[in-house]
């Protein structure tokens, strides 16, 4: 095989809450996981040297720091391979809105040169060196909307509704660094156990604070629940709502504030990117 492209879906957290601070200074959270059919692509292209570039349709994320060149790095180091590698990245998603984008684009890089380098590596090895990068790159490199726990390493399979979804990114950027250590950040939720996920609402601990801090998100979220009921995801910016069917979200994307990005996107319990690699047996 010379080349493979793969997609690198989105996810939205359905429930955020914070349980406590850990003494390295990061928050263990509850989270649930849901993947979407939305999101980035990349093709890998094999290099018999052991090169790796990247281009991208941002000329912004062509740089050093994008977890996708962090992801080939770090692979080919521990795995010694000699092969190398021209990636391409196709950037669809808002950045940095909590859905994950990086994070998915990284996971996806891990499997698909664990593939084009023929390295066999187990995705339990992948998973680790995923969380190297960033606490979600573990989720995107399994694949399954889960229950997460830890910082979100801690992943346990869950099957839900497919829904479809209404997601927006209104225009501004919140720093995860800063809501995390924000002296009002709810960060004592009691823990709940898996069978519980469905006993109270859902919500999400930093959005109170991030509605406060960034009011774009408080409007935001004031014009979507005219349509549905509707959170934030991560530590924002963007959010979302289900809805019933594709039409009525439709009809609430029309109507979308000048100012916000939108798209609409159905929650799958497995991600695209596993069926995407099977192909390429
Ligand atoms: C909280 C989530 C939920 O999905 O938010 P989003 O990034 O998706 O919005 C993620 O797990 C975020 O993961 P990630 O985006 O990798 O976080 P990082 O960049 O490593 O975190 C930036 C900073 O936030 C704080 N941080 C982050 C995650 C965590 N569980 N506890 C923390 O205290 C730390 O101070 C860290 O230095
Ligand atoms: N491949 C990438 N795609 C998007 N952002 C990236 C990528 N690599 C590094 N980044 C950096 O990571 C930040 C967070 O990106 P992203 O994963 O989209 O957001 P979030 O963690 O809020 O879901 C961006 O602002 C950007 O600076």
């Amino acid at each position: 095989m010379n080349a493979l492209t793969l997609p690198a879906v989105a996810k939205l957290n359905l429930f955020l809450h914070v349980t406590g601070r850990r003494p390295d200074g990061y928050h263990n959270l509850q989270t649930l996981f849901q993947l979407l059919d939305v999101g980035d692509a990349l093709t890998f292209t094999l290099r018999h040297d052991n090169h790796i570039t990247l281009d991208c349709n941002n000329s912004e994320l062509i740089n050093e720091q994008n977890l996708v060149l962090r992801a080939a790095r770090l692979l080919q180091q521990y795995s010694n391979s000699t092969f190398g590698c021209d990636i391409y990245l196709d950037k669809r998603l808002p950045m940095g809105g909590g859905l994950g984008g990086g994070s998915s684009d990284a996971a996806t890089t891990l499997l698909g040169l664990n593939k084009l380098w023929q390295l066999n590596l187990t995705v339990d090895t992948l998973a680790e060196l995923g969380l190297q990068l960033g606490a979600d790159v573990p989720l995107f490199v399994r694949g399954f909307t889960a229950f997460a726990e830890g910082i979100g390493e801690k992943l346990q399979p869950v099957n839900l509704a497919e829904k479809v979804y209404l997601v927006v990114t209104p225009a501004c950027h919140v720093s995860t660094a800063e809501i995390f250590q924000h002296p009002d950040l709810i960060r004592n939720s009691p823990p709940i156990s898996i069978k519980q996920l469905h006993q109270s609402p859902w919500r999400n601990d930093c959005q109170p604070l991030v509605e406060r801090l960034y009011p774009n998100v408080a409007i935001t979220l004031q014009w979507l629940v005219e349509y549905a009921p509707c959170q934030m995801t991560g530590t924002g910016a963007s959010v979302f709502a289900a809805f019933p069917d594709q039409t009525s979200a439709q009809h609430a994307l029309t109507q979308l504030p000048a100012n916000c990005q939108g798209f609409i996107a159905r929650g799958v319990n497995q991600s695209p990117v596993w069926a995407a690699l099977a192909d390429t047996e």
